[in-house]
């Protein structure tokens, strides 16, 4: 198995092509005694938006977890183009609601990687925190707690604690599950600009409308690679029927 980054104190060596941000190679992985990717082949491209669908229990939120570094890969070969680790934004009900936490010290901790936990931030943070809340429409909030947000405000400032890290790959896992249209919308538009800013996003979600919004899709079934390519091509009125049939 090999994990390849392209610069800056991390392993180098990935290819030139500098129109993907991810490459997979005959990937696989899972947890102690059970797999759950089974050699999946693919590239995420650069500068743009990618759509993991499938059924519940596909393999998406893992793959995620591959593509963050938090799941080792037990087979294959993954190459980053990018100079800097991934920030990743997991589900909503991963990060816990009873937290006494503001939305400003949320959006903090998103500098520890730079800073370590609990350090004095620097003005430089100070100021990266101000320009990624104001991004995400939060600034007002800063004061508020974690906890008494509406999903699409929580939702925002985890997104801008993805965006404090300052890395050029956001990966988000089911951003809008359990908003209301209004708030999934206004994620949607925040994701397409993120990409306008030079960010790569790679989102999982249930949301077909938002997966057909995306500029890629990976389609995955019980672990394998069942789809890649334009959401126009992927998500078929066919392969929709065969993938998600009423219960
Ligand atoms: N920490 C874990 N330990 C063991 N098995 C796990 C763990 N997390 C997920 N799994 C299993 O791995 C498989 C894939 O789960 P995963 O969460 O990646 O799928 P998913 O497509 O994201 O599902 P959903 O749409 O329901 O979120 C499932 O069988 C799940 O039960």
């Amino acid at each position: 198995m090999k994990i390849m980054f392209k610069e800056s104190g991390l392993p180098s060596a990935a290819p030139e092509d500098t129109t993907f941000r991810i490459r997979f190679t005959e990937l696989s992985a899972g947890y102690t005694g059970h797999p759950v990717l089974h050699q999946l082949s693919a590239a995420i491209p650069a500068l743009a938006t990618t759509a993991l669908v499938g059924p519940n229990g596909s393999g998406k939120s893992t793959l995620l977890g591959v593509l963050a570094g938090v799941i080792r890969p037990t087979a294959g070969e993954l190459h980053h183009t990018g100079s800097r680790p991934p920030a990743f934004v997991p589900q909503r009900g991963a990060v816990g609601d009873a937290l006494p936490l503001t939305v400003r010290q949320t959006v903090e901790m998103g500098r520890w990687g730079e800073r370590g936990p609990w350090r004095r931030l620097t003005r430089r943070d100070r100021a990266t925190v101000d320009a990624v809340m104001d991004r995400m429409g939060i600034a007002d909030l800063a004061a508020r707690q974690l906890g008494d947000l509406s999903g699409g405000q929580r939702q925002r400032a985890l997104i801008a604690q993805g965006l404090a890290q300052e890395s050029d790959l956001l990966l988000l896992d089911e951003p809008t599950t359990g908003l209301d249209p209004e708030a999934r919308e206004r994620i949607a538009t925040l994701l397409t600009e993120l990409v306008a800013d030079g960010v790569t996003v790679v989102h999982a979600t249930h949301d077909l409308d938002a997966a057909r919004a995306a500029d890629a899709c990976l389609l995955l079934r019980e672990g394998r690679l069942a789809g890649q390519g334009r959401p126009g091509q992927v998500l078929t009125p066919s392969t929709l029927t065969r993938f998600w049939q009423p219960a």
